[in-house]
């Protein structure tokens, strides 16, 4: 993904949680998951967790952390041991992330992401030019991943209503929570009926 430039009188740009856009933040507290009926406190927890499908331990120590920013150092301690593709699998995993967020917290996060209107939504950061963008005079620079995978679920789900109770996984090979794989991942009334759907698809095999 490129750089890109943001006029700062343009965007909705949000970089605590308790800014009034703090809920975009990953490590914003009342967007809970569910993942395999494990409940993970923010997105950030499972995001850091899906770093380390190898290691159940280490996934623990990050889940049952209370904060979120203790989640992320907890990961950095454990650096040698992240997953050697990480780099290159990280997008999507971030937006598979965020899709669960929306998804499992849909009334309250696609009326946060409807709030920004159609502006720009960058994630501000004192020096992360990956997933934030730094602000350089009236500009923000940065690639600002995180920014703009908002607003891809924003102008793809949230604006047309569109609220998608299961979510397959990511692309990408050996994703684990807790020694299990992680599959398409549906909320408890469609669980069953996705269940049910699969065997009977099974059946016709
Ligand atoms: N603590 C913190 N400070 C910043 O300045 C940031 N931009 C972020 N960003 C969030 O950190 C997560 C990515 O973590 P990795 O560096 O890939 O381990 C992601 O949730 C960003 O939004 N955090």
């Amino acid at each position: 993904m490129e750089i890109r430039e943001y006029n700062i009188k343009d965007v909705v740009s949000f970089q605590k949680t308790k800014d009034d856009f703090g809920g975009l933040s990953n490590m914003a507290g009342g967007y809970s998951v569910n993942i395999n009926d494990v409940i993970i406190p923010t997105v950030e927890h499972l995001y850091q967790a899906c770093k380390f499908p190898l290691f159940p331990d280490i996934q623990e120590e990050i889940i049952t952390e209370n904060s979120p920013i203790t989640a992320k150092m907890i990961s950095r301690k454990y650096n040698k041991f992240v997953r050697q593709d990480w780099d290159d699998i990280r997008i999507k995993v971030m937006r598979w992330v965020l899709s669960i967020k929306l998804s499992q917290n849909w009334e309250r996060f696609s009326a946060l992401l409807l709030s920004t209107e159609d502006r720009p939504i960058v994630e501000l950061s004192y020096r992360d030019k990956i997933w934030g963008a730094v602000e350089n005079g009236d500009k923000l620079i940065g690639v600002n991943a995180l920014g703009r995978l908002l607003m891809e679920l924003r102008d793809k789900y949230a604006k047309h209503g569109y609220e998608s109770r299961c979510i397959d996984p990511p692309a990408v090979v050996g994703l684990m929570l807790y020694r299990h794989e992680i599959g398409v991942i549906c909320d408890d009334v469609h669980k069953e009926e996705f269940l049910i759907s699969k065997e009977e698809l099974e059946h016709c095999d």
